[in-house]
């Protein structure tokens, strides 16, 4: 069946909502073509065996989300998923969507949450792992909504990594990766996209309790050691 994305109008606050309109692309061009059910609410990932363990990573451009996930990975064997990531690879492998999905992070803006969780979705379900770092997902309250009405499930631990503006541009700036948005520019827009869209989703998690609040300023091994106290539940596969 063809559906067409839901507007984000029912989560946009009216206090936020101008700036909002700026911020995110028109809806009406993305449709998407789709078979699948939802999953159901509470169920998890249909085709696997075991509940998903999911962990998001919440974070500023440039905030060292990427750095502390690889970490993360050694060191606990969870499946990264970077939603930048994935939708660069949109870009890469010119997709239906690769053309709007690059416009769109040019401009710093969010890609509406349908596609994301979409191909969130598709690597949870073709991964044996069951558990998952999701990084750079949730980036809005619409994101995070999203997530829980196509996927069914909430995260486990939500991992927020605080720092301060100033070190962010100059990280992003001296990353030297060949990035499209890692210029001065667009940086400014992520960050007040950041500024206006990333509080409310870590409000909720934190009145939910899931919150780690990491301080991201340091050598990245000390703060992989504020990290690790949040998945002392976690099997270590390789002290790193
Ligand atoms: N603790 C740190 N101190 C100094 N530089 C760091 C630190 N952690 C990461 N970096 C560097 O900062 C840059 C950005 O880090 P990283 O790519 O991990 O950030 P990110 O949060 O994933 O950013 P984005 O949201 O833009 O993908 C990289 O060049 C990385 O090597
Ligand atoms: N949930 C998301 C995540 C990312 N984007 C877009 O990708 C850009 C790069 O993301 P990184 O996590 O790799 O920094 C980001 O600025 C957004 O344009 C998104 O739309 N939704
Ligand atoms: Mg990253």
């Amino acid at each position: 069946m063809w559906r067409r994305v839901a507007s984000f109008s029912p989560f946009i606050s009216s206090t936020k909502s101008s700036i909002l309109s700026q911020l995110v692309p028109t809806m009406k061009i993305w449709e998407s073509f789709t078979t699948e059910a939802p999953i159901p609410v509470n169920h998890g990932i249909s085709s696997k065996d075991s509940t998903p363990f999911i962990t998001f990573v919440l974070g500023g451009p440039g905030s060292g989300k990427g750095t502390q996930c690889a970490k993360i990975v050694d060191t606990y064997g969870f499946k990264h998923l970077s939603a930048g990531d994935l939708l660069r690879r949109e870009i890469a492998r010119n997709s239906e969507y690769g053309s709007t999905i690059l416009d769109t992070i040019k401009e710093g803006r969010i890609v509406p949450s349908e596609v994301t969780v979409r191909l969130i979705r598709r690597e949870m379900e073709l991964s044996d792992n069951h558990k998952f770092l999701i990084d750079g997902f949730p980036r809005s309250e619409e994101n995070r909504i999203s997530f829980e009405r196509i996927i069914g499930a909430e995260p486990n631990i939500v991992l927020f990594f605080d720092c301060p503006e100033e070190e962010m541009v100059k990280r992003v700036l001296n990353r030297n990766q060949g990035r499209v948005d890692d210029n001065i520019d667009t940086i400014k827009k992520r960050l007040k996209v950041f500024e206006a869209l990333n509080l409310p989703v870590v409000n909720h998690y934190a009145k939910k309790g899931k919150l780690h609040k990491i301080w991201a300023v340091g050598a990245e091994d000390e703060i992989f050691e504020q990290v690790r106290p949040a998945f002392a539940g976690c099997e270590v596969i390789s002290e790193s």
